[in-house]
């Protein structure tokens, strides 16, 4: 088994930053069906730069790499300790080159272990079969797609579609509103796994498993088979579209796996992955750990090419391109409208979970007055001499800094964040009153971003770790949509409620 812990390491940096075949083409699809100029558009030509960007770069497709968890089967006498051992030590390299992001957080003290490795991180799950290899599969999901996960106990009552029975009716509803409930926040257009029956806990793990199936394949079960279909199609017609920007592409595929369930419970479990739909495998020779083939390799291989992602004035005819530089002016913020596209350039200061806590009842390390906070957790990299670079760096989902948003922009005068997913009505209040603004930046396109970046001028708060620090960053047209002004308007909310009018239309029977 000389080779597995070398194997590992390759299998991590493969699935951390080249997205596979089969995701590539759903993409690519995707692409096709929105009309130039649209932001559903824009959000795809976005994502795609950014893919090819993760491949040349060999860099991280999204900063966040996740929860890895690898799922192996081995034939018996397989000795799981030594893999054990030789999969934390890839996964606590590939941490150290920049492949993954410090992820693994004390859940008490909130410390980061810096290395991936802690309680609970990695999941490794062994399971032997009869087969004489090793078949090693990982998956990268990020927080802002598992947060979207949802479980539904039937019978229960649904918005936009009133009663989901025991029944496959009742599943194709909970299924139908997991995809409206998620919104852009996970990164749409996703993937989902949907796990039906089991409890609380294998039902999940139904529906992750589901994850690791190909995009391409046929479910051998007839009536799985057409619900899969049934919600690939009918979930397209919701309007979420890219990043919850409105568009003719929600969900990017379906997957549905059945258990058996005790009499009393009734569980559907779905597991919500972003676009960046990042697991891999392969198959290893049982001896030397050598690497024998790799999956989900079959098919066209879709090459992205570099292209400019840009909306046209023709589609969106109020829409102006605001280029900003900080400290911002309240006027200038007042200027802007939603679905304006801004180019900031000059200083921002990244912040999420941990900062947003931390200002809300301390002072700020630096004057924050007219200036722009990014929500971001990125990946960094010190080089010898002492030097942070960024090596990946795209926004984290917005809604959990919700409680303290407004207060910390009319605490501190700060004129606009930038993050994903929108935000909900006490910012809006806070950004009209005070004169603020939120933009939406394209969620998962963390190379992209961090070509934006011309230099790191600082850091504070390094306490909270690598992805909950205050960078200082020096950018040039780092480029966002305006989603939420100052003048009380909010695509998030118009986009929540015209698709929750369209789920509507899903509420009579369609399976008996
Ligand atoms: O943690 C992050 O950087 C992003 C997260 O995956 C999110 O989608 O919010
Ligand atoms: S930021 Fe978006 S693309 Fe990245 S892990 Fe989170 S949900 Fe996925």
């Amino acid at each position: 088994m000389e080779k597995f812990y070398e194997s590992m390491y390759k299998l991590v940096v493969e699935t951390s930053t080249n997205l596979p075949k089969d995701v590539r083409r759903a993409i690519a699809h995707a692409k096709l069906q929105e009309s130039a100029g649209t932001r559903a558009a824009m959000s795809l030509a976005t994502i795609t730069n950014n893919i090819k960007m993760a491949d040349d770069k060999v860099s991280p497709i999204c900063q966040d790499t996740g929860l890895p968890t690898f799922k192996i089967k081995v034939p018996v006498g397989a000795n799981q300790l030594v893999m054990k051992d030789a999969i934390k030590k890839a996964i606590a390299k590939a941490t150290e080159d920049g492949k993954l992001r410090p992820n693994s957080v004390d859940s008490i003290d909130g410390s980061n272990t810096g290395d991936n490795l802690g309680e609970g991180t990695p999941v490794i799950k062994f399971e032997q079969w009869e087969k004489d290899y090793i078949d090693a599969r990982l998956i990268l999901k990020g927080g802002g797609c598992e947060n979207k996960n949802i479980q539904y106990s039937l019978p229960c009552e649904l918005d936009g579609l009133g009663r989901a029975g025991r029944d496959l009716d009742g599943i194709r509803k909970c299924i139908m509103h997991s995809v409206y409930q998620a919104q852009g926040q996970g990164c749409s257009a996703g993937f989902i796994g949907v796990g039906i029956g089991g409890d609380r806990t294998s039902g999940y793990e139904l529906a992750k498993e589901q994850l690791f199936r190909s995009v391409d394949d046929v479910n051998p079960n007839e009536e799985l088979h057409k619900l899969e279909e049934y919600v690939l199609e009918n979930a397209n017609k919701l309007g979420i579209g890219t990043m919850g920007f409105g568009g003719e592409t929600t969900l990017l595929g379906c997957k549905v796996g059945a258990i058996n369930r005790i009499p009393a419970s009734f569980f559907v479990s779905v597991a919500y992955n972003c676009w960046a739909y990042r697991r891999l495998g392969v198959k290893l020779d049982p001896q030397t750990g050598d690497i024998l083939d790799w999956h989900y390799q079959e098919g066209e291989e879709v090459q992205f090419a570099d292209e400019v992602a840009a909306t046209s004035e023709s589609n969106q005819p109020e829409a102006q391109t605001v280029e900003l530089t900080a400290p911002i002016t309240e006027e200038q913020i007042r200027e802007l409208k939603v679905g304006d596209v801004v180019k900031i350039s000059g200083r921002m200061y990244t912040g999420r979970d941990a900062i947003h806590k931390y200002l809300s009842d301390h002072d700020a390390p630096v004057d924050l007055n007219g200036q722009v906070i990014y929500h971001c957790g990125p990946v960094m990299l010190k080089d010898e001499e002492g030097n942070w670079h960024v090596k990946a760096a795209g926004p984290t989902t917005s809604i959990r800094e919700e409680p303290y948003q407004g207060d910390i922009m009319k605490k501190f005068g700060i004129r606009a964040v930038i993050g994903k997913g929108g935000m909900g009505p006490k910012t809006l209040k806070a950004l009209e009153e005070h004169g603020g603004v939120y933009l939406n930046a394209i969620g998962g396109a963390a190379q992209y971003y961090a070509e934006c970046v011309k230099a790191v001028d600082g850091v504070d708060l390094m306490e909270f770790g690598i992805p909950e620090a205050m960078w200082h960053l020096e950018v040039k047209d780092f480029t966002a949509v305006v989603t939420m002004d100052s003048h009380g308007n909010s695509l998030h909310q118009d986009v929540d409620q015209s698709s929750l009018e369209k789920l509507q239309q899903f509420k009579e029977p369609v399976f008996k």
